[in-house]
């Protein structure tokens, strides 16, 4: 007999590596058979894009804002909607499917929203990321952070290579003393850690108390938008300005910027106010050019105070329905 499929809920705080991490374990001859959904907190399909560059994988996207305040509806539709194909397909049955959740989820809501699937017998737990070198402010600030790790089966560190772990290791001690913790700094290693094969009948742990869902009162999710016109280097200029206008209020910056003239998207992004080096991605030839840009205590009209005449739109990101891909 088959065994169940497995369900893994990757959360974890904005920009704590849940993209890559799933990047580097969808590289393991061990991932195979493995489906992804992905939702993205705003409106531009960043991970997705990335996730669908590192190979074939049947992937959905789920892009109406955070899976645990507005999707649950379109994330039982979306699961069935995989599992139905890969039946139709006449394909055994996924081994996993991994539901990397935005950066703000808390899994507890994502949890119950599943109720509906338990005939389908799936073996859920939840896997969370948790950034090693920004745990200590992000546990401090964000109640988000603590309900990640508190639902936790296990925790896995990232960016081991930026900094040491023990304050984070103490941290998610504290919260979440059943977690299993994942500390390997080779990237291969770690995800072959984080995501191998689960004992029949473990759960994860319990989900905790459901928090009310709904909007995150102090984090505006934006999206910017250059106007026509605007050149290279006013882009990368505005880039500028909003993380020393922002400081330690901006949390998370990606998107994809184009050049003037070329077709190529160029895949921008940072967390907090530290930018990655920008990455053309000829792969994502029809991405269209805008930016999410995640802050605390900030608004729309707080930044275009802050940078009058900016060749910048500053919008809420728009719903869109969840989509799901074959692989190719
Ligand atoms: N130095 C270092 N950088 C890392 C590591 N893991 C991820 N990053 C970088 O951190 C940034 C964010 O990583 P992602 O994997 O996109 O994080 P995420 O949690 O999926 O981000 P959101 O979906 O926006 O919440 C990217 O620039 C990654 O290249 C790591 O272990 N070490």
């Amino acid at each position: 007999m088959t065994a169940p499929t497995e369900f893994i809920v990757l959360a974890g705080f904005l920009g704590s590596g849940k993209t890559s991490l799933l990047v580097d374990w969808l590289a393991q001859p061990e991932a195979a058979d493995t489906a992804v959904i992905v939702n993205e907190a705003g409106e531009i399909d960043v991970d997705g894009a990335i996730l669908a560059d590192s190979g074939a994988v049947p992937m959905a996207m789920l892009a109406n804002g955070c899976v645990c305040c507005s999707l649950t509806s379109d994330l039982v539709f979306t699961v069935r909607a995989l599992l139905d194909g890969r039946a139709r397909a006449g394909l055994p049955p996924f081994r996993r499917i991994v539901l990397e959740c935005s950066g703000l989820s808390k899994p507890g809501p994502i949890l119950r929203s599943l109720l509906p699937l338990a005939p389908l017998g799936l073996r859920v737990r939840v896997l969370v990321t948790c950034d090693a070198s920004q745990a200590p402010g992000r546990a401090a600030r964000f109640e988000e952070w603590s309900a990640q790790i508190a639902a936790a089966g296990a925790v896995v560190f990232t960016k081991l290579d930026l900094s040491g772990v023990s304050d984070a290791e103490a941290l998610v001690a504290a919260v979440n003393p059943l977690a299993a913790r994942v500390v390997e700094a080779d990237r291969a290693t770690r995800a072959r850690a984080a995501f191998a094969d689960i004992p029949e009948g473990f759960a994860g742990a319990a989900a905790p108390a459901l928090p009310a869902a709904g909007a995150h009162p102090r984090v505006a999710v934006l999206r910017a938008s250059f106007t026509h016109g605007a050149s290279w280097e006013d882009r990368l200029d505005w880039l500028e300005d909003l993380a020393a206008f922002c400081g330690d209020r901006l949390l998370r910056v990606k998107g994809f910027l184009r050049r003037p003239g070329s077709d190529v998207p160029v895949l921008v992004q940072a967390v907090g106010t530290l930018f990655g080096p920008p990455s053309p991605m000829p792969g994502a030839r029809g991405a269209a050019e805008g930016l999410v840009v995640i802050a605390r205590d900030l608004d729309a009209d707080g930044l275009r105070a802050a940078m009058p005449g900016a060749p910048v739109r500053l919008t809420a990101p728009r719903g869109r329905p969840p989509r799901i891909c074959a692989p190719a």
